[in-house]
C-alpha cells in the first residue's frame, strides 16, 4: 500500500497537468467494456469527476452497440451487419434511439450526478448540435467497390457547438447520445467515434479520449514490444496505407486524425478495460496509450 507521504507525492507529480489542462475542453468517447463492467463504469465516473473538480471541462460522447442488439433481440429483431455497420430501418433505429437516449444516455447522467457532477443528457437534436446525412456502406466484390444503402446510419455533416459551449461555461457536464439529425427531422444512428471527433475538432479541444478494448496502436500486434506511445499524423495516415494499422484499429485511428485536422489539438487511444486508465494517461508524463499528435 501507498504510504501518504506516496499519496503527496503522487497528487504532486500530476501539478504540471493539472495547471496545464485547467479551463481546457476533453471531449471523451465513453463506450466498450468501460460501458458494460459495473467497476469500470464507476471508475469512468469518479476519473470525470476527478478532471471536473481540477477545473477541465470534460464531454462524454457514449456509444451503445451492443445494448441496442439486446434490446433488438428482445423485441424478435435479428441484426444484420454490412461492412461492420448495423442494417437500420426505420423500427431499428426508433429502437437505438430509445436506448441511446432514454436509457444509457440517462444512466450516465444519473450516475455522474450522484457522484456530485452536473451533468446534462443531450442527444444531436438538441439544439441543432449534429447534423447528419444518410452514409452508405462500402461493400467490395471481386475486387469492385460499391456503396449499398443500409437506412438510417448517418454521418455527421454539421455540429453546432453553441449548446455545448453555454453548459460548459456554466459548469455542467454535457453527456451525448450519438443521434443525429437530417433533413427533414429523421434520426439516424451514427458511431459514436466519430461524433467524438467531430465534437473535440468543432470545439478545437484540447483532447479526443477514445476509450477502447485494447491498449492502444501496435506496430506489430504480435510484438508487445512495438507499442507506439505517440503517432503523429503523417505516421498515422502512411500506417493505415502501408496497412500496419488494420482491422478495427483503422476507424479509431481515422477518428483520431479526424479530430485533429478540424480543430483538436491531441487524440489519444486508451484502454478502457484497465481502471483509470483516463487519469492515468492525463496525468503522468508517459502515459499508458497510444498519442496521436500533429
Ligand atoms: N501515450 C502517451 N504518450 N501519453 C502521454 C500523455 C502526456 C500528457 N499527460 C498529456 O495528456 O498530454
Amino acid at each position: 500500500m501507498y504510504s501518504d507521504q506516496d499519496k503527496a507525492e503522487i497528487l504532486v507529480d500530476a501539478l504540471p497537468y493539472i495547471q496545464e489542462f485547467y479551463g481546457t475542453t476533453v471531449v471523451i468517447k465513453y463506450g466498450g467494456n468501460a460501458m458494460i463492467n459495473d467497476t469500470l463504469k464507476e471508475n469512468v465516473m469518479r476519473d470525470v469527476a476527478l478532471m471536473k473538480f481540477v477545473g477541465i471541462r470534460p464531454i462524454l460522447v457514449h456509444g451503445g452497440g451492443p445494448e441496442i442488439t439486446g434490446f433488438l433481440k428482445k423485441v424478435g429483431k435479428e441484426s444484420t451487419f454490412v461492412s461492420g455497420l448495423r442494417v437500420t430501418d426505420e423500427e431499428t433505429v426508433e429502437i437505438a434511439e430509445m436506448v441511446l437516449d432514454g436509457k444509457l444516455n440517462s444512466e450516465i447522467v444519473g450516475l455522474l450526478n450522484l457522484r456530485g457532477v452536473r451533468a446534462v443528457g443531450l442527444s444531436g437534436k438538441d439544439a441543432g448540435l449534429i447534423k447528419a446525412q444518410k452514409k452508405l456502406a462500402t461493400v467490395y466484390e471481386n475486387d469492385t467497390a460499391h456503396q449499398v444503402d443500409i437506412g438510417y446510419v448517418g454521418e455527421v455533416t454539421e455540429i453546432d457547438t453553441g449548446l455545448i459551449t453555454d453548459l460548459l461555461d456554466q459548469g455542467y457536464v454535457p453527456v451525448v447520445a450519438p443521434i443525429g439529425m437530417g433533413a427533414h427531422g429523421e434520426s439516424y444512428n451514427i458511431n459514436a467515434d466519430y461524433v467524438a471527433a467531430e465534437i473535440a475538432g468543432a470545439l478545437h479541444a484540447e483532447k479526443l479520449l477514445l476509450l477502447t478494448d485494447v491498449e492502444g496502436v501496435y506496430k506489430n500486434f504480435a510484438d508487445k514490444s512495438s507499442f507506439l506511445s505517440q503517432l503523429r499524423m503523417d505516421e498515422a495516415r502512411e500506417y493505415i496505407r502501408s496497412g500496419i494499422i488494420e482491422g478495427g484499429m483503422i476507424p479509431k485511428v481515422e477518428a483520431c486524425l479526424r479530430a485533429l485536422e478540424a480543430g483538436a489539438h491531441k487524440a489519444h487511444i486508451i484502454d478502457g478495460r484497465l481502471a483509470h486508465s483516463i487519469i492515468l494517461e492525463i496525468f503522468t508524463s508517459r502515459g499508458i496509450g497510444t498519442m496521436v499528435l500533429r
